[in-house]
């Protein structure tokens, strides 16, 4: 998959909810905060299953309640549609 130049990712940016382009410009990033961490816990194994559906991979760390993550393609050395997409599922499957 090709990997998007900055100004398509900032377009593609606006439809998803506080992610943002890392400072290399090679990957998107978003922290997510739940209640407890049964409800983070549920977040990441939803997102798990899917991103093993897609055979695309999110980098995270969760602590407690927090879950940071950083989408990027490991194939093309950039963002690509893939970490769009997965991105807007994990807005979706987060509930915020
Ligand atoms: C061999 C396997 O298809 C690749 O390593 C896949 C798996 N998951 C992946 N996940 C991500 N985020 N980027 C990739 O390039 C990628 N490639």
């Amino acid at each position: 998959m090709k990997k998007l130049e900055k100004p398509a990712i900032e377009t593609a940016l606006k439809s998803l909810k506080d992610w943002q382009l890392a400072k290399d410009g090679l990957s998107i990033e978003r922290t997510f905060k739940f209640g407890d961490f049964n409800a983070a816990f549920g977040f990441m194994t939803r997102v798990a299953l899917m991103a093993d559906k897609m055979d695309h991979h999110p980098e995270w760390f969760n602590v407690y309640n927090k879950v940071e993550m950083t989408l990027t393609t490991h194939d093309a050395g950039g963002v690509t549609q893939k970490d769009i997409d997965l991105a807007s599922f994990c807005d979706k499957a987060s509930g915020q």
